[in-house]
């Protein structure tokens, strides 16, 4: 039983999504866009260390594996870091588009408990693009790549200019970002031109 919100489905004028020139070319690791993200920072003690690989299209594949600091019942994931995993994954595909977005919507379908030591494998693709509003969806199985589905994801991302992160986040993480010896993450954070 799935449900999908009427804020989810792309209107009428929605058009089909565009692959950036410069995106990643299939099968390349796309790396934490910032080493403090909980969802794919390697600076994050018990965070996801997600990590997601440019597919075809405007598509990618993820990785993570469910640690004990996870946990919500005992020995299962919390359904919260299952919701993170397909944020994470989701919004890494904006880096396909180049296109700053966050998530405004985010609708996840549990089907599955997750234990911890399991290796989630996500699937994540864009649906449609309507002005600012990126529409996309993401599976994750366990068991595999083609095992079981146990959770799966729609989602809402809005574009926003680069001034967002400046205008709302604590000017200590921005000023740390900003120096980021690395030119990738550097353009990633900040210097993105749609
Ligand atoms: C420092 C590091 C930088 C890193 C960069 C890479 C980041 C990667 C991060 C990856 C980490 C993972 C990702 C993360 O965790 S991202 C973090 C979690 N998300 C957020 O913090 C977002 C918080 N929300 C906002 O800032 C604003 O509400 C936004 C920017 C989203 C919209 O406010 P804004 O004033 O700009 O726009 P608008 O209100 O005119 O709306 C525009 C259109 O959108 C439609 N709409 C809006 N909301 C919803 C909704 N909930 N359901 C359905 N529809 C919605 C709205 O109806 C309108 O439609 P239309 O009337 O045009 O048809």
């Amino acid at each position: 039983m799935s449900g999908t919100s009427a804020a989810l489905t792309p209107p009428a004028g929605a058009v089909a999504p565009v692959r950036h020139p410069d995106a990643p070319a299939p099968g390349e690791l796309l790396g934490a866009h910032y080493e403090q993200c909980f969802g794919c920072g390697e600076a994050q003690p018990h965070g996801l260390r997600l990590q997601a690989r440019a597919g075809e299209g405007i598509s990618l594949t993820a990785e993570f594996t469910v640690q004990p600091a996870h946990q919500g019942a005992p020995g299962l994931a919390h359904g919260g870091v299952l919701a993170t995993a397909l944020d994470e994954t989701l919004g890494s595909l904006n880096w396909l588009l180049r296109t700053v977005a966050v998530t405004g919507r985010l609708e996840t379908d549990y089907v599955l408990p997750v234990p911890v030591g399991t290796v989630l494998h996500l699937e994540a693709e864009v649906t449609a693009v309507a002005g600012r509003k990126i529409y996309s969806r993401a599976t994750g199985r366990i068991g595999g790549p083609d095992g079981p589905v146990a959770v799966r994801a729609q989602a809402l991302f809005i574009e926003v200019k680069t001034e967002h992160f400046i205008d709302h986040g604590r000017p200590q993480e921005i000023r740390a970002a900003m120096s980021d010896p690395d030119p990738s993450r550097r353009e990633r954070a900040f210097e993105v031109n749609p």
